[in-house]
């Protein structure tokens, strides 16, 4: 729209020239557009939320008192890119909301994007539950990823329902969840070996989890997606993470191109260039397990790349759409898992007497005897209050990772949003709002614990005051897979082991937010064997 404006005051100065253009004429002419281009450009960052809220709200003639959304300009062109290219920009936003009291809804640039933001779960149920925001705002590095035939990114419509109805029937359901109890636990039993092993096998030894979390969690999906059993220390998929780390990369990083088009040329942060490259590789590695499933005869779908294969009539993918589906499937479920395990263990060596209660109910559910099996699970109440806890101290998805689009002009707390704005939700500031939680900053796993005939508090997006799968038509489909895989990890890590700092400084709980906020030092801690 701005360009449209820009290049139609370019047509009326030029029309206005009858004189024959000479060269101070021309000299003239290009200063007399470049003032132009600067005035209304500073025209347009003087609104509340900057130049890209200026432009629309000048478009559309709509400023009228009480509709305008407040929010920082920025600067003049770019807007607040700052805020978004931090790694704190959970923080940051919460910070601006605050200053400009628009915590309910702040609105900002990012270069030409029209953006919205709230910290009111109010208004976050209001934009996570309507229907005109059941769209993704696109990004370069995910239309190059192919992440757009993915469920993810896939605009809302046909094909983006057939493939949430597929995942859920054949990936996600509590009988797929339930099938894949064999494989969590011979995994769990993996990663207590290589921390015993890591540790030298002494009583009390190192441990660096990470790493750990991460390829479990990578062979968890390998084995749900493609059927494929590694070992943690197979070198056959360093490859496939250094794959995943890098698409994780491209996925989390602030594209200017995406938000200041005329520097698309150029491609400044190598983003077009990184994704060309990595492409082919994905394209390579995954098309290898399609031919390879393909040779195999006869026998019931064993794991999703089956399912996907035999699907007929109307749900039949494509060989391109399948690989975007399996990627974007090994892709999200490994590393938000990882980062989750990685912050709980984090507080339990924190806070010790927590550890100790979550394992006084360990020993009293599952005693010392026997490894924990995922049955036990629905009975450790504490240790289930314990990760709702993490969640809400240290949300995977602080901005709930993916935005949403409106695809229609819409009211959002009585303000008009125009079509074409991202909008999302700080749910790392609604988890912190010290008018909805007693005590935000303290680590109190309590308050989620329920007496008898107590309700519990869903995290599973039907309350806002803490939706960290988010909530509405795009919610995380993977919710119960993912709590159930870090629910029977991390009882299986704490029955095991006691987890102790390294040493006085304690744990660094330091954030940095990529596509999920993991810690920014990784977690190293002491570990010494509960159960011989
Ligand atoms: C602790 C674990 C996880 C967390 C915290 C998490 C969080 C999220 C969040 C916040 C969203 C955006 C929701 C919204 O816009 O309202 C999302 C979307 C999504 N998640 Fe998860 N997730 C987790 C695990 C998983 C797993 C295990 C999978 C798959 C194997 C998965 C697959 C997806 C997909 C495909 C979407 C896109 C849904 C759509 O756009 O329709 N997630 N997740």
């Amino acid at each position: 729209m701005a360009t449209k404006l820009e290049s139609s005051l370019i047509f009326a100065l030029l029309s206005k020239c009858s004189f024959v253009l000479n060269q101070t004429n021309l000299v003239l002419s290009l200063l007399a557009v470049t003032t132009i281009y600067l005035i209304t450009s500073l025209f347009f960052w003087s609104f509340p939320g900057g130049p890209a809220w200026g432009k629309s709200i000048f478009l559309r003639l709509t400023c009228k008192t009480g509709t305008v959304i407040p929010g920082p300009r920025g600067l003049p062109f770019i807007g607040s890119m700052s805020l978004m290219s931090n790694t704190l920009a959970h923080r940051k936003i919460a910070e601006a909301a605050e200053k400009f009291k628009a915590k309910r809804l702040m609105a900002f640039s990012l270069g030409e994007t029209r953006v919205i933001v709230t910290c009111n779960h109010d208004v976050a149920k209001e934009i996570l539950n309507s229907p005109v925001f059941s769209d993704r705002p696109v990004k370069e590095s995910a239309y190059s990823l192919m992440f757009n035939r993915a469920i993810g990114f896939a605009p809302h419509g046909v094909y983006w329902r057939t493939l949430r109805r597929i995942a859920s029937n054949h990936l996600f359901s509590p009988k797929q969840i339930k099938r894949a109890e064999v494989q969590r636990r011979v995994i769990s039993n993996q990663m207590v070996r290589f921390i015993e092993k890591q540790s030298g096998y002494g009583q009390e030894g190192l441990c660096f989890v990470r790493e750990l979390l991460k390829t479990s969690s990578l062979n968890n999906m390998m084995c749900s997606v493609f059927g494929q059993e590694y070992e943690l220390d197979d070198q056959d998929h360093v490859e496939l993470r250094e794959m995943v780390e890098e698409g994780y990369d491209l996925l989390g990083t602030l594209n200017w191109t995406d938000h200041l088009p005329w520097l698309s040329e150029f491609d400044p942060q190598r983003i077009r260039f990184r994704c060309s490259t990595l492409v082919p590789k994905v394209n390579r590695f995954v098309s290898k397990i399609i031919n390879e499933h393909r040779n195999q005869t006869g026998g019931s779908p064993r794991d999703f790349v089956d399912v996907l294969l035999s699907l007929h009539g109307s749900d039949k993918l494509s060989d391109p759409d399948i690989i975007a589906v399996l990627w974007e499937m090994i892709f999200r479920g490994t590393d938000t898992v990882a980062v989750l395990i990685e912050w709980i263990l984090a507080r339990m060596v924190l806070h010790p007497n927590i550890q100790s209660t979550v394992q006084k109910e360990l020993d009293l559910i599952v005693g010392k005897s026997r490894a924990v099996e995922e049955s036990d699970v629905a009975s450790l109440k504490y240790l289930t209050a314990v990760i709702k806890e993490v969640l809400r101290l240290h949300p995977p998805g602080p901005l709930l990772s993916w935005a949403r689009l409106a695809i229609t002009d819409t009211i959002v707390d009585g303000r008009l949003v125009p079509v074409g704005t991202t909008a999302m939700v700080n749910m790392w500031a609604i988890a912190h709002d010290p008018h909805v939680w007693v005590d935000p900053l303290e680590f109190k796993p309590d308050r989620f614990v329920v007496n008898e005939g107590e309700v519990e508090f869903s995290v599973l997006g039907s309350d806002l005051r803490l939706a960290p799968f988010g909530s509405g038509r795009r919610v995380c489909p993977g919710k119960n897979l993912g709590l159930a895989t870090v629910t029977f990890w991390t009882a299986t890590l704490l029955h095991e082991f006691e987890w102790e700092p390294l040493n006085d400084n304690g744990v660094d709980l330091s954030e940095k937010l990529r596509l999920s906020c993991e810690m920014a030092n990784p977690l190293a801690a002491k570990v010494r064997r509960r159960r011989i």
